[in-house]
């Protein structure tokens, strides 16, 4: 068992981070927090550059190749002052001189990382790899967004961050999940062996706003097919369970990783837990009483059960998620009924 790494017990021997600008400490120069998020176009990160861009002493630059996000997320800061967009692919490095690095960048709907899972994998070690040589050039501290995938299929349920989680190395998830493994060993080898202050979240799947309609993500697909009429397609068996968190809650937990003084990693998600059945149900419910649940097919490896322990989180970042399931799905039919151009019938 890993010796309680979520309360920050990998110290080791650490090397002083480099020297900051003098800038720091010239006495009529009062620098803004430098912040790179990675993969801010995308559904979190454009969630995540709101919140930090609410901050006046922030200045934010995002890094994103745009392959599942988009320009539209960002539209409302593209020319703000403090304010960055860059076209890049985190494969390769990136030179900018920054003091925190929020490193979300990575395809996470599984039809999208199963769908170049070369790319995936590359995304995932050179990736990040880039990013934690940018943070020891900089000093800067980082964060990784990792999953609860790494706890693949769990055999132990809820999943506390001690859990070393029962993980297919070869199979069609293995890019994302394996990926997402090896960025956490990197994190903390460089924190080991070069002293950068890193942060390790442990999310679980997140909803809200701004997912891509056809993401393939199960609650997007609901709320997506019961706006359209279609039929809400269950993969078998149906009984498979997932926590859902609201896209708010997300962002707050990860800045207070961010800000607090834990390495983590520190499981982020709501424990409410539902079996896809339930989903469905709930979705009908709410949004389209009159749509048929068909149960299809599948897909290899899928996770029979998922629910965080989040008494870490509690306890080291004071935080748990405070919008239920049934409050969240509202807000997203909001959003995809204007984005599907589909009025609410009174
Ligand atoms: N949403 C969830 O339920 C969930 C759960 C666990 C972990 N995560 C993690 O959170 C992060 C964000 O997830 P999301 O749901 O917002 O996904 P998303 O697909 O909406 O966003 C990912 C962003 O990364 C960008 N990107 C992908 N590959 C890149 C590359 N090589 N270089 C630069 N940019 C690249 C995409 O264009 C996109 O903007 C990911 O790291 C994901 O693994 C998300
Ligand atoms: O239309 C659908 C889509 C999905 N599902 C089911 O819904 C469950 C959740 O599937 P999703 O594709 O939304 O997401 P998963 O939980 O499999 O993976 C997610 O986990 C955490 C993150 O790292 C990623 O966002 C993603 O990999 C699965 O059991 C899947 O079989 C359906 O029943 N119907």
């Amino acid at each position: 068992m890993a010796k309680n790494s979520a309360n920050g017990e990998h110290q080791a021997t650490k090397k002083p981070p480099p020297t900051p600008s003098p800038l720091r400490f010239s006495k009529f120069f009062q620098p803004n927090m430098r912040i790179l998020v990675t993969g801010g176009a995308g559904f979190i990160g454009s969630h995540l550059v709101d919140k930090l861009m609410e901050n006046e002493k922030n200045e934010v630059i995002v890094a994103d190749n745009y392959f599942t996000g988009s320009k539209d997320n960002l539209k409302k800061w593209i020319g703000h002052p403090r304010f960055e967009l860059i076209r890049h692919d985190v494969t390769e490095p990136l030179l900018v001189e920054v003091d925190q690095i929020y490193h979300l960048a990575c395809p996470a709907s599984p039809i999208f990382y199963k769908y170049n899972p070369v790319k995936t994998i590359k995304t995932n070690v050179i990736g990040t790899l880039n990013m934690l040589g940018l943070a020891k050039r900089v000093g800067a501290r980082i964060l990784l967004t990792s999953t609860s995938e790494v706890y693949g299929d769990p055999l132990v349920h809820p999943q506390p961050e001690s859990y070393w989680g029962n993980v297919n190395p070869i199979g069609v998830r293995s890019c994302y999940d394996e990926g997402k493994r090896v960025a956490e060993t990197l994190m903390f080898d460089y924190h080991r062996q070069h002293g950068i202050e890193i942060r390790i979240a442990r999310i679980f799947n997140t909803y809200g706003p701004r997912m891509n309609i056809d993401d393939g993500r199960v609650v997007s697909n609901f709320i997506a097919q019961a706006l359209r009429d279609e039929p809400l397609t269950v993969q078998l068996p149906g009984t498979q369970t997932r926590s859902f968190c609201y896209v708010s809650d997300m962002v707050d937990g990860l800045i207070r990783l961010m800000e607090g003084e834990h390495t983590g990693p520190i499981n982020i998600g709501n424990p409410g837990e539902f079996t896809m059945i339930e989903l469905a149900e709930t979705v009908k419910e709410l949004i389209n009483p009159n749509i048929e649940i068909k149960m299809v097919e599948n897909t290899p490896d899928d996770p029979r059960q998922r629910k965080p322990d989040i008494t870490t989180a509690k306890e080291l970042l004071g935080w748990e998620p405070k919008v239920k399931l049934r409050d969240g799905l509202p807000l997203m039919e909001e959003d995809f009924r204007l984005r599907l151009g589909v009025s609410k019938k009174e």
